[in-house]
């Protein structure tokens, strides 16, 4: 939006690629920085979670490392009430909204979200309310894996989180040492069926209410530390979005006689400097060419990075040539796809969705990026009844999305279904199956 109109602003007054040599933006964001008291950037920022099945100990072991951090002076203390604060919450004892807490160790800041064990959750998943970078997979000695263990390995798979870190939970409840052996090595094993590092993923056997409630040392506060550890040590930072390859999905294309034609949007990720090769792609087109110009707010830049609402002149390009919906990119770092599989979450009528189910051979409208085309929905090969099945509002579940125009994605791009006006599905995109 913003970015078509500072572009019509800049047309109608001629105003386009003035002259002008550094924009006023870097060096205003610079000294807005030096004063910055909000946010302190010194240590690298992660976003992890609890996840795992009901009853486990999510909530009591996010509480636990709050109150262990916080003697540390890297918290403040989020009590358990404080977490599941809603009074249905606290009525059933269970956790409905994720909830975010920060602490810091000694080399990381942390945002962490508190999943609730039920279905919700992995909707949050799947719409990115609840995105992460790492996890942590809680499990209770009591019980072992459970169907959401499983479930939620598989989701955090899914949605691209490359490592976890296991706390095995209620270990004041198990005096066999040999029950809690026999967890670990069941963990491990589910960890390498889904595609995990079941070998060298840290396992931590503790007691989160032991922590909480500051009795048996050995079991409840140094474990918290060991794990909070264990996550400083295996869980990868993600790369920051400079660092990534560079990618502007374009929203508006403006022809500037004289000069060319213009591609206007919000930067993804990456960078792109004046003169540098990029690849248009999507909506049937491959096409390289070059970065002649970069405009943000009515002044010439050197350089586009992750963020920056921008226009860019393109070197060579017919206004008729690009539209709404292409990706430019760093040449070769995405491909063009077709055909994808995907999980979806179909939305109940209560959020706007449909009042009712549909079959294989659905097709409705695909949104991603700036993008929309049709989409064909079928069953992944191999379900049972495919002709028949049916999904229903509020199910989660795979399906193969075949695209009427093909558009750059990779796995872990998200997008939305939409039909007749209204959202009736969201989804992330799990495996690449046709690319152009
Ligand atoms: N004995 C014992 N009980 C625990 C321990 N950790 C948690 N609990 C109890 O287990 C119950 C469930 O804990 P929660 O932290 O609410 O579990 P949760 O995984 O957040 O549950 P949902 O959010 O509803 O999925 C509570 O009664 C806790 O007091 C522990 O280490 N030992
Ligand atoms: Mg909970």
């Amino acid at each position: 939006m913003f970015a078509s109109k500072f572009a019509v602003a800049s047309l109608s007054r001629g105003a386009l690629f003035p002259t002008c040599r550094r924009s006023w933006l870097p060096s205003a964001l610079i000294s807005r920085r030096g004063y910055a008291e909000v946010y302190n950037r010194a240590k690298p920022h992660m976003n992890i979670g609890t996840i795992g099945h009901v009853d486990h100990g999510k909530t009591t072991l996010t509480a636990a490392i709050t109150k262990i951090l916080s003697e540390q002076g890297g918290a403040k203390f989020t009590d358990y009430a404080q977490i599941d604060r809603a009074p249905e919450e606290k009525a059933r004892g269970i956790t409905i909204n994720s909830s975010h807490v920060e602490y810091e160790t000694e080399t990381r800041h942390y945002g962490h979200i508190d999943c609730p064990g039920h279905a919700d959750y992995i909707k949050n998943m799947i719409t990115g309310a609840a995105q992460m970078d790492g996890a942590i997979i809680v499990v209770s000695a009591t019980d072992g894996q459970m169907p959401q263990t499983r479930e939620h390995l598989l989701l955090a798979r899914q949605v691209g989180i490359k490592r976890l870190v296991v706390f095995i939970n209620k270990v004041d409840m198990i005096s066999d040492p040999e029950m809690l052996e026999l967890v670990d090595m069941e963990m491990r094993d589910l960890l390498t069926q889904y595609n995990f590092d079941g070998e060298n993923t840290p396992i931590v056997m503790g007691s989160a209410l032991a922590a909480l409630e500051g009795r048996d040392d050995a079991t409840g506060a140094s474990k918290i530390k060991e794990l909070v550890a264990a996550c400083d040590a295996w869980l990868e930072l993600p790369p920051r979005d400079l660092e990534k390859p560079f990618c502007l999905p374009v929203e508006d294309v403006f022809s500037i006689s004289g000069r060319g034609t213009v591609a206007t949007g919000r930067v993804e990720r990456g960078v792109a400097s004046k003169g540098t090769e990029v690849e248009i792609i999507g909506l049937g087109d491959k096409i390289k060419t070059t970065l002649t110009g970069i405009e943000m707010f009515h002044k010439e830049l050197d350089r586009a990075e992750a963020g920056d609402n921008l226009g860019v002149l393109l070197r060579g390009l017919k206004r008729e040539q690009l539209s709404r919906g292409h990706l430019i990119i760093a040449p070769g770092s995405m491909k063009a796809v077709k055909k994808f599989q995907a999980q979806v979450y179909v939305l109940t009528k209560d959020e706007g969705g449909r009042y009712t189910p549909f079959m294989a051979n659905y097709r409705p409208q695909l949104f991603m990026r700036t993008a929309d085309v049709t989409v064909g929905l079928t069953f992944p090969p191999g379900t049972e009844n495919a002709e028949e099945k049916m999904v229903m509002p509020g199910d989660n579940v795979e399906l193969i999305c075949d695209l009427g125009f093909d558009l750059g994605c990779e796995v872990g791009t998200r997008f939305t279904l939409r039909e007749g006006g209204k959202t009736i599905g969201t989804g992330i995109v799990t495996k690449i199956l046709e690319t152009v």
